[in-house]
């Protein structure tokens, strides 16, 4: 369970203030709103990435806002799913289990899993430059989820793609619920992506969040 109280975050001339809202163990959560009504600015908070002024960021029963984002149990792809480009796809998957220390067969052993769940077992060896848009997506979700987070979080993971890979990817999204033990944040502005994915919408509006079934948008 993730929850955040009275969230106060000020960047430049923008600024949230009092932001409240909790989402259960293992649900999908879409976050929607407005270009530039904060969604990515609280997702990157969650994550420790943007400092907040105030407030709290529980997971499950540990106060986070303080720690640093390695230390969250959180996974994130960023817009794009932007990749380490001249490393390979097994050293991207792998990256966060090195820098957690792990020993070198166990994160063979797991990108190797991974990379069979993703359907990418073929591009370990490839440098990361030159993949399509939708094998980017599939690495950075593999090396989000790498090191079993609690949370993962997706800044407009459809976005970029194409009608056909984008179709790819929402059959692996729906499935992330029942093949990983996993809390999922999806930025948005796609009210379809939201009806087939979201358990539940939260819906930036004038600087509040609201709770939405995906029925109600
Ligand atoms: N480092 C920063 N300094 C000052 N202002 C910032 C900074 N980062 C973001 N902002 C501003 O904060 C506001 C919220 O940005 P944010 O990226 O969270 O919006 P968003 O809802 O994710 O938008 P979009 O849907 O366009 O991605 C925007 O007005 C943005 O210009």
């Amino acid at each position: 369970m993730i929850v955040c109280v009275n969230l106060n975050i000020e960047q430049g001339d923008f600024s949230l203030t009092d932001v409240n809202f909790e989402i259960n163990k293992g649900d999908y959560v879409v976050l929607m709103g407005k270009t530039g009504c904060g969604k990515t600015t609280v997702m990157e908070s969650i994550c420790g990435l943007r400092q907040i002024k105030s407030g709290e960021i529980w997971l499950e029963e540990h106060n986070i806002s303080a720690d640093m984002p390695a230390k969250r149990e959180i996974g994130y792809v960023p817009q794009d799913g932007v990749l380490f480009k001249h490393m390979t796809v097994a050293q991207n998957i792998g990256f966060a289990l090195k820098i957690r220390k792990w020993d070198k067969h166990k994160i063979k052993e797991r990108v190797n899993e991974l990379a069979q769940v993703f359907g990418i077992d073929y591009l370990l060896d490839r440098e990361a430059h030159d993949l399509s848009g939708g094998e980017k997506q599939r690495v950075a979700l593999a090396r989000a989820l790498s090191f079993y987070p609690k949370v993962i979080c997706l800044d407009e993971p459809l976005s970029a793609l194409d009608e056909h890979t984008k179709d790819d990817m929402f059959n692996l999204l729906s499935s992330l619920k029942q093949n990983f033990d996993v809390t999922v944040l999806h930025v948005t502005h796609s009210k379809t992506e939201a009806v087939k994915l979201a358990d539940k919408v939260l819906k930036f509006k004038n600087g509040e969040v609201k709770e939405l079934q995906p029925t109600e948008l």
